[in-house]
Parts: C-alpha cells; structure tokens; sequence
C-alpha cells in the first residue's frame, strides 16, 4: 500500500488553478521530495492532504485513507511541519511539547524531543523570544511527537542556518530508518538532493517529473550544462539558443557579467556561434555535469516538458 496517493487533483481558487489534474504517488519508507518554484501548488496539495482545504475535484488517500472522510485518524499517525511558522509567544518550548504530546496521547518526554532538534537552552524560555530558526527548530520537534508513520514537512528549511537545515536532514534520515515515510516540499533543489529518495517536480500546478535525483540529474540532456559569459543578452538570442536541435533549455543566470545556463547535449560550438551570429561578444564559457539547480531550472523555466 501506498503511504499516499493523489490523484486527479484539481483545485481552483476562483479563477486560479492552482493544480491541475495532479497524480503521483507516495510509497511506503519512502522519503520523498515535492519540489517546485513559489506558487507552484506546493501548499495546496499539502492542505488538502490534510484536509484544511477542500479540493475543486480528484481524490487524495493517506495510509490507506480517504484524506477528507478519514482526516481525523490520518492527523493521528502523521507529524506535520505547516508552512509558517506559528508558535505561541506565551507558551514555553516545553509547554509547546507537551501540548503536542497530550493531543497525540503519548507518553514521551519533551526535553528528549527538544534535545533533539537542539533547543535544549531554551526548553523554558517563551516562544515569543524565538528567532525564526528556533520556531521552526521547535514546530519540527512537534512534528516528531508520537513516532508518526508519515512525516509532511512544508519548507522544514525556512530560517534555517546552514548548520540548521544539515541537523534537519539528519533528522529526516533518522525518521527515515526508524520506518517513517517522509512527505516534505521545498523550493530549493539542493535541499532535497541528500536525502530524498525520489523526487516530483510540480509546476503550475503539474507534476512535470518524478525520478531519483540521479534519474532527474541524466535525464537534462546527459547531464551537461554550459555557462557562457557575454557582453549583453536579451530574449530573443535565449530564445534563439534554446530552439537549437541539441538543446534543452538555456536561462539568463546573473547580468554581472551577464551569463547564459545552457543544457546542451551534443556540439557546444552551435550555442557558440548562434550568440556570435547575434553579435554578442563571448567573453568567457566553461562546461560542468549539470548542478541540481540546472535540473531545476531547466524543469521550471519555460520550455517544452514532457510529463514522465
Ligand atoms: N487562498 C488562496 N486564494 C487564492 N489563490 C491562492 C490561495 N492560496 C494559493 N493561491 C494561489 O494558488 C497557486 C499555488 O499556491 P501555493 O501556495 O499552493 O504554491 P506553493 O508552491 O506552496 O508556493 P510557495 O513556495 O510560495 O509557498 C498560486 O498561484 C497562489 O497564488
């Protein structure tokens, strides 16, 4: 059985679509990765998973259930990190805990829980004090309580420093090896590249690819991106590069000094010449194995995509 299965999702709100016919599945043990840029419908699909949101149509299931019949049960077997952060000013890390502790009917104890996610200072010090870091620190301990089989973590890296996101990852591989499926979304690719198995890429509210990371990584035309460093760059030479035969994708990555991320499968020289052709001066060009933010990119940048 699957931890979770979409299926068919629409949702608008009003004359937003904000997910169009979206299916993919979750499996069990899995962690998986939802990635898109801002608006993509990340939070939506999240919402109705958790039925704080109704859905225009399509069926979502959750362990098994029906996620709007049976929300009361799934809510009970799953930890969930919301997007935005929202603690009580009032309560203490330790209250925050043990109210988390009793709704889920555990016998656990909150300074283990906040040990953990290292807020073992605070652990009675108002939330109202918290950095940005220190809230998400404390929802994510939350989240924990009760040993859920299915963790949903929404942006778990928002406000986290580096040293904050990596104890985050490790957290998410701990819950990974004590059997709990991990849901989470992110905007940032790298974010999800050490620990996700499989990853989905929404766009526009449409899963555009589901692969593992090294399936995405091989399938960006072998993998090969090429920066070209220009004197000027406009659409129409992007546009241009990207309907050459072996390419892509191409997008405009800085204007100091501007420069043009090309994925190219094949002869570089054609991009070369097609920009020199334009009379842009190519000042400088290096090839590399695409990065997990070409990957990205090039999913989430206007281009043809093909649904796989
Ligand atoms: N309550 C709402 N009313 C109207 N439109 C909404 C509402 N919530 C989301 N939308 C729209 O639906 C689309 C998807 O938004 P959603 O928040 O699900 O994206 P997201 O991928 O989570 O983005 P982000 O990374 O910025 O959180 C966007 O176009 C957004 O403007």
């Amino acid at each position: 059985m699957p931890a979770m299965t979409v299926d068919s999702l629409t949702k608008s709100y009003g004359r937003t679509l904000a997910l169009s016919e979206l299916s993919f599945e979750v499996k069990e043990g899995e962690v998986f990765g939802f990635l898109g840029p801002n608006g993509a419908g990340k939070s939506t699909t999240i919402n109705v998973i958790l039925d704080f949101i109704r859905p225009t149509a399509g069926r979502v299931s959750v362990l098994g259930m029906d996620a709007q019949k049976r929300s009361r049960e799934i809510r009970a077997r799953t930890g969930v990190l919301p997007e935005g952060v929202e603690t009580y000013d009032r309560l203490t890390a330790r209250e925050h805990l043990e109210f988390a502790i009793d709704s889920k009917g555990v016998d656990e104890d909150p300074e283990t829980h906040l040990e953990r996610v290292g807020l073992h200072d605070a652990i009675d010090k108002k939330a109202g004090g918290y950095s940005k870091g220190m809230s998400q620190r404390l929802m994510l301990a939350m989240a924990l309580v009760g040993e859920p089989e299915l963790l949903i973590l929404d942006e778990p890296s928002t406000g986290l420093d580096p040293n904050g996101a990596r104890e985050m990852r490790r957290i998410v591989r701990e819950e990974n090896e004590r059997g709990a499926t991990v849901f989470f979304s992110s905007h940032i690719m790298e974010q999800v590249e050490a620990v996700c198995d499989r990853v989905g890429i929404l766009r526009e509210g449409e899963m555009v690819a589901v692969d593992s990371v090294e399936g995405l990584r091989d399938s960006v035309s072998g993998g090969e991106s090429l920066r070209v460093t220009v004197d000027r760059i406009d659409d129409d030479a992007v546009q241009a590069v990207r309907s050459l035969p072996d390419v892509s994708s191409a997008s405009v990555d800085g204007d100091a000094p501007p420069t043009i991320v090309v994925q190219v499968d094949g002869s570089k020289t054609a991009v070369l010449s097609e920009l020199e052709d334009r009379g842009i001066d190519v000042q400088d060009f290096s090839t590399t194995e695409a990065s997990l933010d070409d990957v990205f990119r090039s999913y989430t940048t206007d281009r043809e995509v093909e649904a796989r």
